[in-house]
């Protein structure tokens, strides 16, 4: 790491897996593992965020989840990062472009789980991240409606990669996004939470 920041050559392929982590588990782990193998990503880096900004309830303090990402999530090509809290970002798409000015020449992929991609259109300049970088939406038990005919979906129905040529997929311009039939992982922080939280 460099002034605390991963380091990244030219040419590389980064996924980018933001989450509040709190507290990381098995299924990020799994779609971690999923989206380096079907992408064929030479890095994932893990933003664990400063704080969701659509969510009301702060989560944990950040070195506690980092710490317990790093327990729960420890391979050779994966970095568990607070990228966001040293660039001073918490809204994606200013972190993405934030990190397109940082690493000039590397491709980033943003990933998500699919609960995410049904709300997506909420998000700040969500456009811009189409625009900007390609998508991988990682399955995720519960609403694959909600999923497949969410906004995003509609508008960038187009720009649609299918999963059979997902790989290589942060080698495309953007909009560009495929939506990854991984075999499905049930883990989710809110349940960990109500289950009386952290290992
Ligand atoms: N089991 C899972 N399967 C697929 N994607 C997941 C899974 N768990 C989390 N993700 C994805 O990982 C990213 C970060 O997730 P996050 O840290 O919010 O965990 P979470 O379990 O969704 O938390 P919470 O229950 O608090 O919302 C999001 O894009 C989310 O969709
Ligand atoms: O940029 C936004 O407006 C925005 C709104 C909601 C969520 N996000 C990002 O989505 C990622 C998943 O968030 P979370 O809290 O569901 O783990 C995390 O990186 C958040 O910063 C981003």
């Amino acid at each position: 790491m460099k002034h605390g920041l991963p380091i990244a050559r030219p040419g590389q392929v980064i996924g980018l897996l933001g989450g509040s982590f709190d507290p990381a588990h098995a299924g990020h782990a799994h779609i971690t593992r999923e989206a380096l193998k079907r992408l064929g990503l030479d890095r994932v880096w893990w933003l664990v965020s400063p704080g969701n900004p659509l969510k009301t309830h702060g989560p944990a303090p950040l070195a506690q989840r980092i710490a317990q990402a790093r327990a729960v999530m420890d391979h050779p090509r994966v970095a568990i990062t607070d990228i966001e809290a040293r660039l001073g970002t918490r809204y994606t798409a200013r972190t993405i472009a934030a990190l397109r000015r940082r690493y000039p020449g590397v491709r980033f992929v943003w990933l998500m789980g699919a609960d995410n991609l049904a709300q997506f259109h909420r998000w700040q300049d969500w456009r811009d991240i189409m625009d900007t970088v390609p998508v991988a939406v990682l399955a995720r038990p519960g609403d694959r409606t909600a999923a497949r005919t969410s906004v995003a979906a509609t508008i960038y129905r187009a720009a649609k990669v299918s999963a059979a040529d997902a790989y290589g997929l942060g080698r495309r311009s953007a909009p560009a996004w495929a939506f990854l039939n991984v075999p499905m992982h049930t883990a989710s922080s809110t349940a960990i939470r109500r289950n009386g939280g952290w290992a």
